[in-house]
């Protein structure tokens, strides 16, 4: 077998079907490049020791396949003093794209190692993204390993110059930010249009050959992708992808996912196995993936049929999206005897009422992290994106911080925060001193929307609009949640896979301070290793029941 022959064709191909241009020279004889690097010469030497390994992605690239290689540089990258978020955000870009990623690398900031790294890379793969290393100081060398791993020389572009003294208001060759300016010879700058301006971008994406400097910054990087990624666009394929949630160990499902994974291997279908340890909601996630959709569902269908009955959970990765269309389909369901459907209903139309009343900069939600306020922080959200579905600004919500608290469900408030674009007032103290506090600085705050339901202490009397009593502050207290049961609360949470405090995972059933505050004994029970474990709080068959493991 000639793999000398096989190698060239294709790579020409490679380079026709991604519509590569490359010019006389690009494919002209690489001298200078480093030793033990192939080149794209066809005459090269190093091709007759071509791997075997190394034509299998040419194959994949010849069937209209688009291959993709990640180099992130940066040595606070190995250094753990930053975390790579660029390779992620770009993998995900281009599986949207249509286009494999095959490798990402993250290697220091060192001419050799870019270098060599490209060099492989650029051979192997389609497409070449780099992240990091074209900033003005002495360890950004970027384009002096490209051009390196080419046999290219750096210059000086005169666009960019250009582009540089009049950003900067420098013409000193010789100045930091002009270094920025000394790119590969042969590079193609590629302008975006700036989404801001309606104009090409200011700044262009520096390219030579399929190797595409990218800064690290992740913003820029972003920015710069969401503006250029089209380039990367493959038209001939779409990945489909389906995802199914067990709620089982792995092991235990093992030999269904790989009998599936076997009989649909040969239709190009992908099957992942992720376990989680964590997730409220299901062990293990499968994924589905093909490039053919009739395939996807074919293959979906064969897994839930072979998964033990009542293994396959329904989970909503992303319930914030549906929000609105979940929380009001609820408002569709006329069933007057369902206790949890009027419930439900009844929050909604109360918070609705609140909205009439108060504008939004005039309440806020009272959020410890509990379980009642977090199927109401959600409630709130969507009848507040019902009403204003235009709004993008901060929800207020007040946390009143306990003096001996769980670290677990601080993290969950702060998750909450971020996932809910919440602002967050924090006090910390007893509830009443806290509530002066805030009077004090936050007189725009009346009202306060709240997770009380009338079996809780000292809650029988109060009304779904009821002021704060005559010795304390004085706001009004909105109660939507006043007639719901425990049971009701763990429903509508489980319903709508919302994420709640991990410690109601762990047998908690009410959340007070650390100090006096257990799991439920109600809850307990022996697991099969003999150690005293606890059910999950949503278990709990009667409300009654709900403080047991709380001292006050
Ligand atoms: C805004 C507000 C006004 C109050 N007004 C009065 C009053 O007028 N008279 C009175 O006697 N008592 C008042 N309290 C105290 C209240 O009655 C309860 O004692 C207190 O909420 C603790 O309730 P719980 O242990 O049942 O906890 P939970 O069941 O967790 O509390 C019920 C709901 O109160 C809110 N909440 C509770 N604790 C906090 C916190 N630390 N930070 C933020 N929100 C929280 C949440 O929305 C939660 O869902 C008030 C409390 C709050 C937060
Ligand atoms: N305006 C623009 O579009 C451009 C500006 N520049 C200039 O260049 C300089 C930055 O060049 P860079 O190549 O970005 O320098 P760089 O490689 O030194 O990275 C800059 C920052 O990004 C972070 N970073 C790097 N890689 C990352 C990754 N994989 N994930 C998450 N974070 C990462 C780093 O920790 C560092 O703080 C700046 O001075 C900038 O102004 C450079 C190119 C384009
Ligand atoms: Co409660
Ligand atoms: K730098
Ligand atoms: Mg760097």
């Amino acid at each position: 077998m000639n793999v000398c022959g096989i190698k060239t064709r294709s790579l020409q191909r490679l380079f026709v079907i991604t519509g590569h241009t490359l010019g006389k020279r690009a494919m002209a004889s690489t001298n200078g490049s480093l030793p033990n690097v192939a080149s794209n010469d066809a005459q090269s030497s190093s091709s007759s020791k071509q791997s075997p390994l190394l034509k299998r992605s040419y194959y994949r690239a010849m069937s209209g396949q688009s291959t993709a290689g990640i180099i992130v540089i940066g040595d606070e990258i190995l250094k753990g003093q930053t975390l790579d978020t660029n390779s992620n955000f770009i993998c995900k870009k281009f599986f949207t794209l249509g286009v494999k990623v095959q490798k990402i690398s993250v290697i220091c900031d060192e001419v050799n190692t870019i270098a060599e790294e490209v060099a492989l890379f650029s051979e192997k793969y389609t497409h070449v993204i780099t992240s990091g290393g074209i900033g003005p100081t002495h360890d950004d060398m970027t384009f002096e390993g490209v051009a390196k791993a080419f046999g290219l020389k750096t210059e000086f572009n005169p666009d960019l110059v250009q582009r540089i003294t009049d950003w900067f208001n420098t013409t000193d060759m010789n100045s930091p930010e002009m270094k920025m300016a000394k790119i590969p010879e042969t590079s193609q700058l590629r302008f975006g249009i700036d989404p801001k301006t309606n104009k090409p971008s200011v700044y262009p994406l520096v390219s030579v050959r399929n190797v595409y400097m990218f800064p690290g910054i992740p913003n820029l990087l972003e920015k710069a992708f969401l503006m250029l990624g089209d380039i990367f666009q493959n038209p001939d394929v779409k990945f489909h992808t389906d995802t199914l949630y067990i709620e089982r160990d792995e092991a235990s499902v093992a030999s269904i996912i790989s009998a599936v994974a076997n009989k649909y291997k040969d239709d190009d279908v992908v099957i992942g196995s992720y376990p989680n340890l964590t997730n409220s909601y299901y062990k293990v996630k499968i994924t589905i993936e093909s490039t053919n959709p009739n395939k996807v569902q074919e293959a979906h269908k064969e897994m839930m049929e072979k998964m033990p009955e009542g293994s396959v959970v329904v989970y909503d990765l992303d319930p914030l999206q549906s929000a609105v269309q979940a929380v009001y389909s609820f408002m569709e369901n006329t069933n007057q005897d369902d206790h949890f459907i009027q419930s439900v209903q009844a929050a909604i139309r109360t918070i609705e009422t609140a909205l009439e009343k108060y504008a939004l900069e005039n309440i806020c939600i009272g959020f410890n992290g509990g379980k009642d306020c977090t199927a109401l922080l959600h409630l709130f959200y969507a009848v507040v994106k019902k009403k204003y579905p235009q709004f993008d600004g901060k929800l207020q919500a007040l946390y009143i911080r306990s003096r001996c608290r769980f670290p677990e469900v601080e993290k969950f408030v702060q998750l909450s925060r971020d996932r809910y674009n919440i602002e967050m007032l924090h006090y910390d103290g007893r509830i009443k001193d806290c509530m002066e506090m805030m009077a004090t600085d936050r007189p725009n705050i009346k009202a306060v929307i709240m997770g009380t339901r009338a079996t809780d202490p000292y809650s029988a009397h109060l009304k779904e609009f009821s002021m704060t009593d005559p010795d304390w502050p004085q706001v009004m207290r909105i109660n939507p949640m006043l007639h719901w049961h425990y049971k009701h609360v763990w429903q509508f949470i489980r319903q709508l896979s919302l994420p709640y405090c991990s410690l109601y995972d762990r047998g908690y059933t009410s959340l007070g301070s650390m100090d006096n505050t257990h799991p439920n004994p109600l809850l307990q029970y022996v697991d099969k290793r003999g150690i005293l474990t606890y059910k999950p709080a949503y278990m709990l068959e009667s409300g009654e029941h709900e403080r047991d493991g709380r001292n006050t």
